[in-house]
Protein backbone atom coordinates (compact mmCIF):
# COMPACT_ATOMS: atom_id res chain seq x y z
CA UNK A 1 0.00 0.00 0.00
CA UNK A 2 1.43 3.40 -0.55
CA UNK A 3 2.27 5.32 2.42
CA UNK A 4 1.16 8.52 0.32
CA UNK A 5 -1.79 8.78 -1.91
CA UNK A 6 -2.85 12.52 -4.05
CA UNK A 7 -5.87 12.23 -6.31
CA UNK A 8 -6.52 14.92 -8.60
CA UNK A 9 -5.30 17.42 -6.10
CA UNK A 10 -5.97 21.11 -7.23
CA UNK A 11 -4.75 24.66 -5.74
CA UNK A 12 -6.21 27.25 -6.46
CA UNK A 13 -4.89 31.14 -5.75
CA UNK A 14 -7.59 33.20 -6.39
CA UNK A 15 -8.35 32.77 -10.10
CA UNK A 16 -5.46 30.70 -10.68
CA UNK A 17 -4.86 26.92 -10.65
CA UNK A 18 -1.20 26.56 -9.53
CA UNK A 19 -1.63 23.10 -8.93
CA UNK A 20 -3.63 21.17 -11.47
CA UNK A 21 -5.27 17.83 -10.85
CA UNK A 22 -1.73 16.13 -9.64
CA UNK A 23 -2.31 12.26 -9.19
CA UNK A 24 0.44 10.40 -7.73
CA UNK A 25 1.49 7.89 -5.16
CA UNK A 26 4.66 7.55 -2.92
CA UNK A 27 5.82 3.47 -1.52
CA UNK A 28 7.37 3.42 1.61
CA UNK A 29 10.77 3.97 2.06
CA UNK A 30 11.16 5.47 -1.29
CA UNK A 31 12.69 8.81 -1.81
CA UNK A 32 11.03 11.51 -4.70
CA UNK A 33 12.61 14.33 -6.11
CA UNK A 34 10.25 17.14 -7.95
CA UNK A 35 12.11 19.28 -10.11
CA UNK A 36 10.96 22.16 -12.26
CA UNK A 37 11.44 25.48 -13.03
CA UNK A 38 10.98 28.42 -10.57
CA UNK A 39 7.09 28.75 -9.96
CA UNK A 40 6.62 25.34 -10.86
CA UNK A 41 4.58 24.64 -8.07
CA UNK A 42 7.31 22.53 -6.14
CA UNK A 43 6.93 24.05 -2.86
CA UNK A 44 3.58 24.44 -3.19
CA UNK A 45 2.95 20.49 -3.79
CA UNK A 46 4.84 19.93 -1.14
CA UNK A 47 2.92 22.03 1.16
CA UNK A 48 -0.16 20.21 -0.28
CA UNK A 49 1.01 16.91 0.69
CA UNK A 50 2.43 17.85 3.67
CA UNK A 51 -1.03 18.92 4.49
CA UNK A 52 0.02 22.70 5.76
CA UNK A 53 -2.49 23.69 2.98
CA UNK A 54 -5.82 22.90 2.34
CA UNK A 55 -5.97 21.63 -1.59
CA UNK A 56 -9.46 23.41 -3.59
CA UNK A 57 -9.57 19.87 -4.91
CA UNK A 58 -9.03 16.50 -4.59
CA UNK A 59 -8.11 14.05 -2.01
CA UNK A 60 -5.29 12.91 0.14
CA UNK A 61 -4.86 9.55 1.71
CA UNK A 62 -2.07 8.12 4.27
CA UNK A 63 -1.38 4.80 4.67
CA UNK A 64 -4.51 3.97 3.04
CA UNK A 65 -6.86 6.51 5.12
CA UNK A 66 -8.20 9.31 3.46
CA UNK A 67 -7.67 12.88 5.12
CA UNK A 68 -10.50 14.64 5.69
CA UNK A 69 -10.67 18.66 5.94
CA UNK A 70 -11.14 19.83 9.59
CA UNK A 71 -7.98 20.87 11.30
CA UNK A 72 -7.88 18.58 14.37
CA UNK A 73 -8.26 15.39 11.91
CA UNK A 74 -5.42 17.15 9.35
CA UNK A 75 -3.22 18.06 12.30
CA UNK A 76 -2.80 14.53 13.84
CA UNK A 77 -1.88 12.97 9.93
CA UNK A 78 0.40 15.76 10.14
CA UNK A 79 1.58 14.92 12.79
CA UNK A 80 3.55 11.81 11.53
CA UNK A 81 5.52 13.78 8.88
CA UNK A 82 7.92 16.50 8.99
CA UNK A 83 8.96 19.38 6.79
CA UNK A 84 12.38 21.43 6.64
CA UNK A 85 11.92 24.49 4.51
CA UNK A 86 13.85 26.16 1.93
CA UNK A 87 14.76 28.85 4.66
CA UNK A 88 14.35 27.49 7.64
CA UNK A 89 13.00 28.68 10.47
CA UNK A 90 15.30 29.36 13.35
CA UNK A 91 14.02 30.24 16.81
CA UNK A 92 16.53 32.90 19.00
CA UNK A 93 17.87 29.95 21.45
CA UNK A 94 20.38 27.49 21.75
CA UNK A 95 20.54 24.33 19.22
CA UNK A 96 18.85 22.07 21.75
CA UNK A 97 16.16 24.19 22.76
CA UNK A 98 15.59 24.71 18.36
CA UNK A 99 15.55 20.60 17.65
CA UNK A 100 13.65 20.12 21.38
CA UNK A 101 11.15 22.67 19.86
CA UNK A 102 8.60 19.81 18.07
CA UNK A 103 9.12 17.23 20.95
CA UNK A 104 7.58 20.32 23.05
CA UNK A 105 5.02 21.30 21.12
CA UNK A 106 4.02 17.34 21.26
CA UNK A 107 3.56 17.83 25.34
CA UNK A 108 7.21 15.02 25.49
CA UNK A 109 8.71 15.46 29.25
CA UNK A 110 11.39 17.18 29.80
CA UNK A 111 13.29 14.26 31.08
CA UNK A 112 12.39 12.17 27.48
CA UNK A 113 14.04 15.61 25.46
CA UNK A 114 17.80 15.27 26.59
CA UNK A 115 17.52 11.23 24.38
CA UNK A 116 16.09 12.17 21.57
CA UNK A 117 17.47 15.42 21.02
CA UNK A 118 20.76 13.87 21.40
CA UNK A 119 20.21 11.16 18.62
CA UNK A 120 18.87 13.52 16.58
CA UNK A 121 21.97 16.08 17.44
CA UNK A 122 24.33 12.87 16.44
CA UNK A 123 22.79 12.09 13.33
CA UNK A 124 23.38 14.97 11.53
CA UNK A 125 27.20 15.44 12.85
CA UNK A 126 26.18 18.68 15.13
CA UNK A 127 26.47 17.21 18.75
CA UNK A 128 28.94 19.13 19.97
CA UNK A 129 26.76 22.67 19.28
CA UNK A 130 23.85 21.69 21.30
CA UNK A 131 24.87 24.85 23.53
CA UNK A 132 25.16 26.98 20.84
CA UNK A 133 22.98 29.65 19.95
CA UNK A 134 21.28 28.56 16.88
CA UNK A 135 21.22 32.06 14.97
CA UNK A 136 24.88 31.74 15.08
CA UNK A 137 25.28 28.89 12.62
CA UNK A 138 26.39 29.13 9.11
CA UNK A 139 23.95 28.27 6.48
CA UNK A 140 25.17 24.45 6.45
CA UNK A 141 24.53 24.01 9.89
CA UNK A 142 21.84 25.24 9.85
CA UNK A 143 20.35 23.18 7.40
CA UNK A 144 21.44 20.12 9.52
CA UNK A 145 19.83 21.47 12.55
CA UNK A 146 16.51 21.84 10.72
CA UNK A 147 17.10 18.16 9.77
CA UNK A 148 17.52 17.32 13.30
CA UNK A 149 14.69 19.14 14.54
CA UNK A 150 12.48 17.14 11.33
CA UNK A 151 13.65 13.93 12.65
CA UNK A 152 13.49 14.59 16.23
CA UNK A 153 9.93 13.66 15.90
CA UNK A 154 10.47 10.15 14.01
CA UNK A 155 8.43 11.50 10.96
CA UNK A 156 6.96 8.67 8.47
CA UNK A 157 7.43 11.19 5.94
CA UNK A 158 10.45 13.66 6.09
CA UNK A 159 9.65 16.59 2.90
CA UNK A 160 12.82 18.66 1.90
CA UNK A 161 12.18 21.83 -0.23
CA UNK A 162 15.25 22.77 -1.92
CA UNK A 163 17.14 21.57 0.64
CA UNK A 164 20.47 23.25 -0.42
CA UNK A 165 19.07 26.22 -2.29
CA UNK A 166 21.12 28.79 -0.25
CA UNK A 167 24.26 26.75 0.24
CA UNK A 168 27.88 27.06 -1.73
CA UNK A 169 29.26 23.81 -3.18
CA UNK A 170 31.29 21.80 -0.11
CA UNK A 171 27.69 23.00 2.06
CA UNK A 172 25.68 21.52 -0.48
CA UNK A 173 28.02 18.48 -0.96
CA UNK A 174 28.08 17.95 3.13
CA UNK A 175 23.77 18.20 3.35
CA UNK A 176 23.66 16.16 0.30
CA UNK A 177 25.97 13.15 1.50
CA UNK A 178 23.49 14.13 5.13
CA UNK A 179 20.77 13.22 3.40
CA UNK A 180 21.96 9.83 1.39
CA UNK A 181 22.81 8.95 5.12
CA UNK A 182 19.17 9.37 6.67
CA UNK A 183 17.81 7.74 3.49
CA UNK A 184 19.77 4.75 4.08
CA UNK A 185 19.64 4.59 8.03
CA UNK A 186 16.24 5.68 8.76
CA UNK A 187 13.07 4.02 8.13
CA UNK A 188 11.29 6.68 6.14
CA UNK A 189 10.12 8.27 2.81
CA UNK A 190 11.25 11.25 1.28
CA UNK A 191 9.62 13.46 -0.58
CA UNK A 192 11.70 16.71 -1.47
CA UNK A 193 11.89 20.01 -4.02
CA UNK A 194 14.55 20.62 -6.20
CA UNK A 195 15.07 22.55 -9.05
CA UNK A 196 18.39 20.66 -9.59
CA UNK A 197 18.16 17.47 -12.03
CA UNK A 198 21.45 16.35 -10.97
CA UNK A 199 20.40 16.94 -7.33
CA UNK A 200 17.74 14.92 -7.90
CA UNK A 201 19.24 12.27 -9.76
CA UNK A 202 21.68 12.08 -6.93
CA UNK A 203 19.15 11.56 -4.48
CA UNK A 204 16.05 10.43 -5.14
CA UNK A 205 15.08 6.96 -7.22
CA UNK A 206 11.89 8.94 -8.94
CA UNK A 207 11.79 12.04 -10.12
CA UNK A 208 8.72 14.12 -10.92
CA UNK A 209 8.52 16.64 -13.39
CA UNK A 210 6.48 19.27 -12.52
CA UNK A 211 6.06 22.30 -14.92
CA UNK A 212 3.43 24.97 -14.51
CA UNK A 213 1.24 22.79 -11.97
CA UNK A 214 1.20 19.96 -14.17
CA UNK A 215 3.13 16.96 -13.24
CA UNK A 216 4.45 16.22 -17.12
CA UNK A 217 6.58 12.58 -16.34
CA UNK A 218 6.86 10.61 -13.01
CA UNK A 219 9.55 7.84 -13.45
CA UNK A 220 12.79 6.45 -12.32
CA UNK A 221 15.48 9.14 -12.53
CA UNK A 222 17.32 7.22 -15.41
CA UNK A 223 14.22 6.97 -17.54
CA UNK A 224 13.45 10.95 -16.90
CA UNK A 225 16.91 11.49 -18.23
CA UNK A 226 17.43 9.04 -21.08
CA UNK A 227 13.61 9.18 -22.39
CA UNK A 228 11.84 12.73 -21.39
CA UNK A 229 8.01 11.52 -22.27
CA UNK A 230 7.77 15.19 -24.33
CA UNK A 231 9.02 18.60 -25.43
CA UNK A 232 8.93 20.29 -22.97
CA UNK A 233 10.58 18.22 -20.54
CA UNK A 234 13.24 17.26 -22.36
CA UNK A 235 14.25 21.26 -22.61
CA UNK A 236 14.21 21.18 -18.90
CA UNK A 237 16.18 18.70 -18.39
CA UNK A 238 18.98 20.32 -21.27
CA UNK A 239 18.48 18.15 -24.43
CA UNK A 240 19.79 20.49 -26.87
CA UNK A 241 19.19 18.57 -29.96
CA UNK A 242 15.31 18.50 -30.15
CA UNK A 243 13.68 18.03 -33.90
CA UNK A 244 10.01 17.45 -35.17
CA UNK A 245 9.63 15.14 -37.65
CA UNK A 246 6.96 13.43 -39.43
CA UNK A 247 6.98 9.66 -39.60
CA UNK A 248 7.30 7.86 -43.19
CA UNK A 249 8.21 4.34 -42.38
CA UNK A 250 8.08 1.79 -39.98
CA UNK A 251 9.01 -1.55 -40.87
CA UNK A 252 8.93 -4.00 -37.95
CA UNK A 253 9.54 -0.96 -35.44
CA UNK A 254 12.15 0.58 -37.16
CA UNK A 255 10.85 3.90 -37.93
CA UNK A 256 11.51 6.26 -40.74
CA UNK A 257 11.37 10.18 -39.58
CA UNK A 258 11.62 13.00 -41.72
CA UNK A 259 12.57 16.06 -40.03
CA UNK A 260 12.92 18.97 -43.48
CA UNK A 261 14.37 16.44 -45.82
CA UNK A 262 16.61 14.47 -43.59
CA UNK A 263 15.06 11.16 -42.61
CA UNK A 264 16.30 9.36 -39.00
CA UNK A 265 15.58 6.00 -38.44
CA UNK A 266 15.18 5.31 -34.69
CA UNK A 267 13.04 2.86 -33.06
CA UNK A 268 9.50 3.43 -31.83
CA UNK A 269 5.28 2.25 -32.18
CA UNK A 270 4.49 4.82 -34.43
CA UNK A 271 1.95 5.41 -37.94
CA UNK A 272 2.94 6.50 -40.96
CA UNK A 273 1.95 10.59 -40.80
CA UNK A 274 2.37 10.66 -37.03
CA UNK A 275 4.16 13.98 -35.78
CA UNK A 276 7.21 13.42 -33.29
CA UNK A 277 9.75 15.44 -31.70
CA UNK A 278 13.41 13.20 -31.72
CA UNK A 279 15.50 13.98 -28.91
CA UNK A 280 19.36 13.14 -28.98
CA UNK A 281 21.82 13.96 -26.19
CA UNK A 282 24.96 15.47 -27.48
CA UNK A 283 27.39 12.76 -25.80
CA UNK A 284 25.22 10.18 -28.03
CA UNK A 285 26.66 11.67 -31.36
CA UNK A 286 29.63 9.98 -32.89
CA UNK A 287 32.02 12.25 -35.15
CA UNK A 288 34.41 10.70 -37.93
CA UNK A 289 36.30 11.84 -40.69
CA UNK A 290 35.03 9.27 -42.89
CA UNK A 291 31.94 8.00 -43.87
CA UNK A 292 30.88 4.59 -43.29
CA UNK A 293 33.30 4.28 -39.22
CA UNK A 294 30.88 3.36 -37.20
CA UNK A 295 27.98 1.00 -37.81
CA UNK A 296 25.53 3.52 -36.83
CA UNK A 297 22.28 3.48 -38.83
CA UNK A 298 22.03 8.01 -38.63
CA UNK A 299 25.33 9.49 -40.96
CA UNK A 300 24.82 12.91 -41.21
CA UNK A 301 27.58 15.28 -43.40
CA UNK A 302 28.22 18.65 -41.53
CA UNK A 303 30.70 21.24 -40.90
CA UNK A 304 32.08 22.22 -37.55
CA UNK A 305 30.61 26.09 -37.21
CA UNK A 306 31.30 26.06 -33.38
CA UNK A 307 33.82 24.17 -31.28
CA UNK A 308 34.24 24.70 -27.47
CA UNK A 309 36.83 23.45 -25.31
CA UNK A 310 35.33 22.60 -21.75
CA UNK A 311 38.19 20.43 -20.56
CA UNK A 312 38.61 17.53 -20.78
CA UNK A 313 35.19 17.41 -23.43
CA UNK A 314 34.59 19.30 -26.57
CA UNK A 315 31.71 21.05 -27.63
CA UNK A 316 30.98 20.94 -31.58
CA UNK A 317 28.04 22.82 -33.53
CA UNK A 318 27.80 21.19 -36.24
CA UNK A 319 26.10 22.53 -39.05
CA UNK A 320 24.35 19.34 -41.22
CA UNK A 321 21.66 21.48 -42.92
CA UNK A 322 20.69 22.14 -39.43
CA UNK A 323 22.41 22.51 -35.98
CA UNK A 324 23.70 19.34 -34.63
CA UNK A 325 25.51 19.74 -31.10
CA UNK A 326 28.02 17.08 -30.14
CA UNK A 327 30.18 16.26 -26.95
CA UNK A 328 33.69 14.56 -27.50
CA UNK A 329 36.65 13.80 -25.64
CA UNK A 330 39.72 16.70 -26.13
CA UNK A 331 41.77 13.87 -27.29
CA UNK A 332 39.47 12.75 -30.32
CA UNK A 333 39.02 16.36 -31.48
CA UNK A 334 42.46 16.73 -31.40
CA UNK A 335 43.38 12.80 -32.84
CA UNK A 336 40.72 14.40 -35.75
CA UNK A 337 42.36 17.42 -35.85
CA UNK A 338 39.47 19.16 -35.38
CA UNK A 339 39.02 22.82 -36.13
CA UNK A 340 35.97 25.09 -37.33
CA UNK A 341 35.18 24.60 -40.95
CA UNK A 342 36.25 21.00 -40.81
CA UNK A 343 34.15 18.94 -42.48
CA UNK A 344 32.82 15.48 -40.85
CA UNK A 345 30.44 12.95 -40.44
CA UNK A 346 27.92 12.72 -37.15
CA UNK A 347 26.67 9.52 -36.51
CA UNK A 348 23.65 8.12 -34.25
CA UNK A 349 22.47 5.05 -33.32
CA UNK A 350 19.01 4.33 -33.94
CA UNK A 351 18.43 3.69 -30.13
CA UNK A 352 20.01 7.26 -29.36
CA UNK A 353 17.25 9.31 -30.85
CA UNK A 354 14.26 9.08 -27.96
CA UNK A 355 11.39 9.44 -30.54
CA UNK A 356 7.77 10.31 -28.73
CA UNK A 357 4.50 12.28 -29.97
CA UNK A 358 4.11 15.79 -30.85
N1 LIG B 1 -0.05 32.08 -1.04
C1 LIG B 1 0.03 32.32 -2.36
N2 LIG B 1 -0.82 33.21 -2.96
C2 LIG B 1 -0.75 33.43 -4.28
N3 LIG B 1 0.11 32.82 -5.13
C3 LIG B 1 0.96 31.94 -4.58
C4 LIG B 1 0.99 31.64 -3.19
N4 LIG B 1 1.95 30.71 -2.96
C5 LIG B 1 2.52 30.46 -4.15
N5 LIG B 1 1.93 31.19 -5.13
C6 LIG B 1 2.28 31.19 -6.56
O1 LIG B 1 2.24 29.84 -6.99
C7 LIG B 1 3.23 29.61 -7.98
C8 LIG B 1 4.05 28.41 -7.58
O2 LIG B 1 4.83 28.74 -6.45
P1 LIG B 1 5.79 27.69 -5.75
O3 LIG B 1 6.54 28.42 -4.66
O4 LIG B 1 5.02 26.50 -5.38
O5 LIG B 1 6.77 27.32 -6.97
P2 LIG B 1 8.18 26.58 -6.93
O6 LIG B 1 8.19 25.63 -8.07
O7 LIG B 1 8.42 25.99 -5.58
O8 LIG B 1 9.16 27.78 -7.18
P3 LIG B 1 10.67 28.02 -6.62
O9 LIG B 1 11.52 26.97 -7.26
O10 LIG B 1 10.99 29.41 -7.14
O11 LIG B 1 10.63 27.95 -5.14
C9 LIG B 1 4.03 30.90 -8.09
O12 LIG B 1 3.58 31.60 -9.21
C10 LIG B 1 3.70 31.63 -6.81
O13 LIG B 1 3.78 33.03 -6.99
Amino acid sequence: MPVLEANGLIKRYGQTDIIKGISLSVEAGETIAFIGPSGAGKSTLLRLLDLLELPSGGTIALQGTRVGRKNSERLEFRRRMSFVHQKPLVFSSSVFDNVAQPLKWRGFKKEDLHERVGKALALVGMEHYSSRAAKTLSGGETQRIAIARSLVTDPEILFLDEPTANLDPPSTARVEELITKIIKTQNLTVVMATHDLAQGQRLAGRIGVLMNGELMQLAKSDEIFLAPACRAVAEFIGIENIFSGTVIGNLEGMVNVDVSGQVFQTLGDFAIGDKVNLFVRPEDVTVSLAAGSTSARNCLRGTISRLSLINPLVRLEIDCGFKLMAVITRASSEEMGLSLGSNVYACLKATAIHAVRA
